[in-house]
């Protein structure tokens, strides 16, 4: 990255260490609580259902992962409702580097992106050389995005040009795929410290920032995730450049995702209601939002075994 020069350029994670603005907690917290309490009507629902699906990583990160579940897990993001051919595809599929390849192969010549988690995911707990290492590997078996971790000791004691550096190396390493930054907010102990960790994310070169692992509780919460996109939103009205947001972890039902995307509207507006700026990493969450959307074309609930288990 750039250092300081003798010229008096100050890099930008000097400003990092001069302070961020403080986030008013009740506040934040009542009003992610009043906009989950907006009233959405019917056809607002349904697609708002149906952009949930585009926006989805359909996500598995598990010891168990096999080539067959993963197959699966493609098949289901390429025809999400077989028997509702206006649902679309989901954005892209979440898996570890070694099964990117397999992925690839299944999602060969649709729009459907595959997702790769990296830098030693999900505590990120390697030397950067290894870290960066699997951010190569993932890009070379496919990846045309890569969801990698911050160091959340080196953020949390204050070493934010450790932070910094390390994800700007890391946007390098990507090449041309996308980088989603995991703040891993559960872990980051106050919405001060999420606030600054989102600022390092985007001015270190996120395309995405991201609040979860899905491996640390809590994960994904509406609070956190508002003080996030005022994060993107503030960085937008001094820079004119967007950055995306991906909340992640523990969003489960289509309720809990059409609250995230009123937050996203009345946050960032309609510019940011795209799978190009926002997007769901969840692993549980497709099978109700289908469930969902049957109900309102066909007015009975399904039982969730008549969908596909991912
Ligand atoms: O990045 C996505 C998360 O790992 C998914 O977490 P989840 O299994 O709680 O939906």
């Amino acid at each position: 990255m750039t250092r300081p020069s003798s010229d008096g350029f100050v890099p930008q994670f000097t400003r990092f260490a001069l302070g961020s603005p403080s986030v008013d907690q009740v506040a934040v917290e009542e009003r992610a609580l009043s906009l989950a309490r907006r009233s959405i009507k019917k056809g607002a629902k349904v697609a708002g259902l149906k952009l949930a699906v585009a926006m989805m990583d359909l996500t598995t990160l598990e010891g168990k992962d096999s080539a067959g579940k993963v197959r699966a897990l493609c098949n289901k993001a390429l025809r999400p409702l077989e028997s509702d051919p206006s649902v679309g595809t989901c954005a892209a599929i979440c898996v570890y580097p070694n099964w990117v390849a397999t992925a690839k192969q299944a999602l060969e010549g649709s729009p459907v992106k595959v997702a790769s988690v990296a830098t030693a995911f999900p505590s990120g707990q390697s030397p950067l050389a290894i870290k960066l290492e699997d951010v190569r590997r993932a890009v070379d078996f496919g990846a045309d995005e890569i969801d990698m971790v911050i160091d959340r000791g080196a953020m949390l004691s204050g070493q934010y040009a450790k932070v910094f550096d390390e994800i700007a190396a890391t946007k390098e390493a990507c090449g041309t795929a996308h980088l989603k930054v995991i703040l891993e907010t559960g872990e980051l102990g106050s919405y001060d410290v999420v606030r600054k960790a989102s600022e390092i994310g985007i001015a270190a070169g996120g395309d995405f920032i991201k609040t979860s692992t899905g491996k640390v509780q809590p994960a994904a919460t509406p609070a956190v995730t508002l003080v996030m996109l005022e994060t993107i939103r503030d960085h937008y009205y001094a820079t004119g450049h967007r950055v995306g947001m991906k909340p992640a972890g523990g969003v489960r039902t289509a309720k809990q995702a059409l609250h995230y995307l009123v937050l996203v509207k009345e946050t960032l507006g309609d510019d940011w209601l795209t799978p190009d700026l926002f997007r769901f990493g969840a692993s549980a969450l497709l099978n109700d939002v289908l469930m969902q959307l049957e109900k309102e074309r066909t007015g009975n609930y399904q039982a969730s075994e008549d969908f596909s288990k991912d």
